[in-house]
């Protein structure tokens, strides 16, 4: 007769549950693929700037399983620039759970947001506005077709900002948004600085065979009214200028991915939208050709297909380099990338947008519009404005 096996059961966890156990430090990601919450550092993924990161993290996932670790994961952040900082690391425990609903975190929802707040733009909604003039110039005359300008805003408290009750506000007011909080604190930084934020923007996400991408491009506020909401939803579906802007992100990232892919399938645009906002979309699913190369690990898929000109512009290099130009600072984590990888090279990475960085009573919420021929200037402005609303809510002030 054999004997039982004693063992502890692995605990069962919902979406609320690890929210609700989310601190700074801890790496939080929920999306409709499901929620996980990391703890620890089992090993920091280090990689030269300029490096691949995939590279790293394959190496480091091997170590921990060659360690004991049982399904280690690469959680976390790449910034804009490939020379940016990186906040990688294998984690020490990792939770899952199905991913949020309607239900979860509306205790935190409700609870009231702390007033009396700063905000001040970076730069001036007027230099803004003068630096897509000059983008403008520089469609003109050929140099690019697109270029995304982005800008900030400081929100400053008279307390050090609590980042996961905002966390919280963020996953309530959209479910089936990409819902992250990163520890990116790099060594001699005088705080701690957190990343988070709610992205509609999925960059890659790879399960065995099959990956799936969904870049965003084209763009309307959300009104309060449901006819103007119609109506602005129909212009965005005919308008000759948000199709082309939409077009040139979908064609580079096609064929990024038909490098890798055997079959791949393009559908026609549709409109989505989140609470703040109405996006032209395409969901692209992909066939891999060699599942178990590791160059085609969700991360180093993420990695070849960024930046997209969803966030940067096409020209890559030349709108990266107007980019440097016309935003007075860097931008660091944003319009980088979010997520997680495992060692068979399954993971879900978004791109880094709807978010923010705090760090003690500072926040800087971050929010850029894609420039090309025939964008108007104020409205690219008032785009940005209307982007920020997703943070800006949580946060319970207005610009
Ligand atoms: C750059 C951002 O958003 C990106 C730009 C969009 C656009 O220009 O229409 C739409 C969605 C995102 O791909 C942002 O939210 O900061």
């Amino acid at each position: 007769m054999s004997s039982p096996v004693l063992a502890r059961p692995r605990p069962q966890y919902d979406a609320a549950d690890l929210l609700t156990a989310y601190l700074p430090g801890s790496f939080y990601y929920s999306s409709p693929r499901g929620t996980l919450l990391a703890d620890g550092v089992h090993a920091a993924v280090a990689a030269e700037p300029g490096a691949s990161r995939a590279g790293a993290a394959a190496r480091a996932l091997a170590d921990a399983r060659a360690a004991g670790l049982a399904d280690p994961i690469v959680a976390g952040a790449l910034g804009f620039r490939p020379d940016d900082a990186a906040s990688l690391v294998v984690p020490a425990l990792v939770r899952r759970a199905p991913a949020p609903d309607a239900t979860t975190a509306a205790a935190a929802a409700s609870a009231p947001v702390r007033a009396s707040r700063i905000v001040t733009p970076q730069p001036d909604p007027a230099d803004y506005v003068d630096a897509v003039r000059r983008a403008l110039l520089h469609i003109e005359t050929g140099d690019i077709d697109k270029v995304v300008l982005a800008r900030a805003l400081d929100v400053t408290a008279e307390a050090p900002v609590s980042v996961p009750p905002l966390l919280a506000r963020l996953v309530h007011a959209d479910p089936a948004a990409h819902a992250f909080a990163v520890d990116v604190t790099a060594p001699g930084d005088p705080a701690a600085r957190t990343l988070f934020g709610a992205s509609p923007e999925l960059l890659i996400s790879r399960r065995g065979r099959t990956v799936t991408v969904n870049p965003l491009a084209g763009s309307r506020p959300r009104s309060a009214d449901d006819a103007e909401n119609r109506r602005r939803i129909d212009d965005l579906r005919t308008a000759a200028k948000d199709r082309a802007e939409h077009d040139l992100v979908i064609r580079q990232v096609a064929a990024v991915l038909r490098t890798f892919c055997s079959g791949l399938d393009v559908p026609e645009p549709e409109v989505v939208g989140t609470p703040a906002m109405w996006h032209l979309s395409t969901r692209i699913t992909g066939t891999l050709a060699e599942p178990g190369d590791p160059a085609s690990s969700s991360l180093a898929l993420a990695e070849a297909l960024h930046p997209t000109p969803a966030v940067c512009g096409v020209p890559t290099s030349t709108a990266r380099d107007v980019i440097a130009d016309l935003e007075p600072a860097g931008r660091g984590y944003y319009s980088g990338l979010v997520g997680w990888t495992d060692a068979d090279g399954d993971g879900e990475w978004v791109v880094t947008i709807r978010c923010a960085e705090a760090s003690e009573e500072t926040v800087r919420v971050h929010a850029g519009a894609g420039i090309v021929a025939g964008s108007d200037p104020e409205a690219e402005l008032a785009e940005t404005r209307a982007k920020f609303r997703t943070l800006l809510g949580a946060l319970g002030v207005a610009e």
